[in-house]
């Protein structure tokens, strides 16, 4: 499997402020540039944090986008793929929407009744992990249902594990022209934080989008 995350980010490295609103940091053109790689996605993941702050689609916007997938055989839209240990995603949240195939992503923590509410919803549920989703065996089982290229959105406790189990293979950061500060506003990169043994991923293209900057990393 190939994973590639994808995030905007503050000139000063938030995702979004201390309330942890969705907040449009990218311009048209960068959200053109998101739109593409979903549409060369087998699926797009986020973390439980992101549904519950963003309520997102995770869809294609762009229609001509979604008939070229059907055009060579894929569904219109990538699946969706949701983190979430325990399952706080709401029934009524719009990644259920039946608009592409959802998975969700458990640990064996999750309650057995909620399990099923998810799968009435029309989720296919993965379990993995004691407490918390175990990322490299349930990324291995979606690689086993004929998912190579994943998308990651966000946000930055999910980015962190991801790295953390060096799953992560390409990294596109669109920093745009706003300060958002606050120690408590979510970043890149949350979780724990690496002490050692940090990460390097090569530079691998700087482009100017809009008024800010998209940087391609690979690790
Ligand atoms: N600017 C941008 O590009 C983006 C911004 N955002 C913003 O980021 C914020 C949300 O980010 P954040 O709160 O970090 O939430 P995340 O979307 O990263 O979700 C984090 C949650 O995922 C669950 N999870 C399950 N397994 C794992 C694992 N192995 N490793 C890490 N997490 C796991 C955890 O909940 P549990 O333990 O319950 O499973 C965890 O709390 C919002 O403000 C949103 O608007 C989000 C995406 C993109
Ligand atoms: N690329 C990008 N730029 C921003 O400025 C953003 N705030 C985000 N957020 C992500 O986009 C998701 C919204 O998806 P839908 O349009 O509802 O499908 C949101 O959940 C974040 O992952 N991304």
């Amino acid at each position: 499997m190939h994973v590639v995350v994808n995030a905007a980010m503050s000139v000063d490295g938030k995702l979004s402020s201390r309330r942890r609103e969705q907040i449009a940091i990218s311009g048209p053109d960068d959200f053109d540039r998101v739109d593409q790689l979903r549409a060369d996605s087998d699926a797009v993941m986020v973390g439980v944090g992101t549904i519950l702050a963003d309520d997102p689609s995770l869809t294609v916007d762009d229609a001509d986008r979604r008939a070229a997938r059907a055009d060579r055989g894929d569904p219109e839209n990538p699946a969706r793929v949701i983190a979430d240990s325990r399952i706080r995603t709401p029934p009524d949240a719009t990644v259920l929407d039946g608009r592409a195939q959802t998975y969700l992503l458990v640990s064996e923590a999750a309650p057995p009744d909620f399990i099923e509410e998810m799968e009435d919803a029309g989720a296919y549920v993965i379990a993995a992990g004691q407490d918390r989703v175990d990322l490299t065996t349930t990324l291995a089982k979606l690689e086993g249902d004929g998912i190579d290229q994943l998308m990651v959105e966000g946000g930055g406790e999910l980015i962190f594990g991801l790295l953390e189990e060096a799953l992560v293979d390409e990294l596109f950061v669109y920093i745009g022209p706003k300060v958002i500060g606050g120690r408590d506003a979510p970043t890149l990169a949350d979780g724990d934080g690496f002490i050692e043994d940090f990460p390097e991923p090569e530079l691998a293209g700087v482009e100017r989008v809009d008024d800010g900057v998209v940087l391609h990393w690979q690790f």
